[in-house]
């Protein structure tokens, strides 16, 4: 392995791996730009060193055949904006004739966008044949695909293979998104704080178990702390409630208990009598929620409580939001706690915010700049908090 910063790029073409899964509206227009954005510095250095960079990526989850709506030209445009005065190309195959003639006719100081590498089946199957023809498109191979370092795919972590270790490697992206997370599990400056929220309990059940070895402090916010309550015998209404894990939510309290980890869960909600932005809304104690009536948000007292913890942590990791912050009645939550993470780093505390939902919110906010890290993570940043090793980030390794 070789490190980016110290390659000179001079002369080589540069395949390089990234996340452009970005979010498109109807008409095709990026609606979060973020993980482009994100990728700007790795090509920009390649290009600098006099090297030319072949990018590809996948986009969406197309069936394994060209789709029109899946189509990376869509990105085409944007990415131009993004890198002013560079020549930037467009090959509508990924492998085969135009992309193979495109790749080997690319001047230094160019970019060639490739054609979604999920056009072929073969790239999720981790295709070692389809990794091979990939890899003979470029002389260094370059992962700064974070956000799909999880997927042991033909581009991701098959490629690696057909490389010699001075000849791939991390880009810029890759590295500051592994060294925010080995600040948060390795090198925690204490106390360590771990904000969770979202829907679902079943979801973050590997990341809590592993958070109870490292965390001083758990936070549980957002739909999955109804089971929670549930469990402790408390009625929720028609909060949301995954029946099938209270026995799982207590056993993670006991652990906590055993384990000496705060574990702190909402004290009080602003319920609705439905699930819609113009429900009506009432504040109550989580002691008992009304029958008929759903938790969608954290309310004032559970807000205070939460407070107190993160401004007094010294590492703070947050994924999921408190309540449904979409909908402006139950915003309040995730932004108080979104302020707190903020003001806790404005005093010296590393935060890292991850999960496409609470990064939305952290941007919705005006907060992005305020925290220490936003992961272009979403389920990758999951897996690598649950403890598990990241296909994308071994194959470089190996
Ligand atoms: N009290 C609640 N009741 C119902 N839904 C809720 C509640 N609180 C938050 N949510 C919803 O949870 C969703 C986010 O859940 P999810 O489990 O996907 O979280 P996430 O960690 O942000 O996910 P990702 O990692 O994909 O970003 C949001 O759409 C939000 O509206
Ligand atoms: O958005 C993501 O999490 C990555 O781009 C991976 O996409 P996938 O879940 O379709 O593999």
């Amino acid at each position: 392995m070789s490190t980016f910063a110290q390659h000179n790029f001079k002369g080589e073409r540069a395949l390089v791996r990234v996340d452009f899964n970005v979010p498109l509206d109807d008409a095709f227009h990026i609606t979060d730009d973020t993980r482009m954005r994100a990728a700007v510095p790795t090509i920009k250095k390649i290009l600098g060193d006099g090297g030319s960079v072949i990018l590809m990526s996948h986009l969406g989850r197309p069936k394994g055949g060209p789709e029109d709506k899946f189509s990376l030209k869509h990105l085409l445009p944007h990415l131009k904006e993004l890198l002013p005065g560079t020549d930037v190309q467009f090959a509508d195959d990924c492998i085969g004739a135009s992309a193979v003639n495109a790749a080997a006719a690319l001047k230094p100081g160019s970019v060639l966008l490739l054609e979604n590498l999920r056009f072929y089946k073969e790239e999720e199957k981790g295709d070692k044949a389809f990794a091979e023809k990939l890899s003979k498109l470029g002389d260094v191979y370059v992962n700064d695909a974070f956000g799909t370092a999880h997927r042991a795919h033909a581009s991701t972590a098959v490629i690696a293979q057909f490389f010699p270790k001075d000849k791939r490697m991390f880009g810029l992206l890759m590295e500051a998104e592994v060294s925010s997370a080995n600040k948060v599990m390795n090198d925690t400056q204490r106390p360590f704080t771990a904000i969770l929220g979202g829907a679902k309990v079943s979801d973050k059940i590997l990341i809590i178990e592993n958070l109870l070895e490292k965390a001083n402090n758990i936070i549980i916010g957002g739909g999955m702390a109804y089971t929670f309550l549930k469990a402790q015998g408390k009625s929720i209404g028609k909060s949301l409630c995954e029946e099938d894990k209270l026995d799982l939510a207590n056993e993670i309290l006991a652990k906590a208990k055993a384990k000496g980890v705060q574990f702190l869960i909402p004290v009080d909600s602003i319920a609705a009598d439905k699930f819609a932005p113009d429900a009506a809304t009432q504040k109550v104690s989580n002691d008992h929620i009304p029958d008929g009536w759903m938790g969608l948000d954290i309310s004032d007292e559970s807000i205070a409580l939460f407070g107190k913890v993160i401004l007094a942590s010294k590492t703070i990791l947050w994924n999921g939001p408190m309540g449904v912050f979409e909908m402006e009645k139950f915003q309040h939550g995730t932004k108080a706690i979104a302020e707190f993470v903020a003001q806790a780093t404005a005093q010296g505390a590393f935060s890292l915010v991850g999960g496409g939902d609470s990064v939305a919110a952290v941007n919705q906010f005006g907060l992005a700049d305020k925290v220490s890290y936003v992961s272009t993570g979403g389920g990758a940043l999951l897996e690598l908090f649950e403890g598990k090793v990241l296909p994308g980030i071994a194959a470089i390794n190996e």
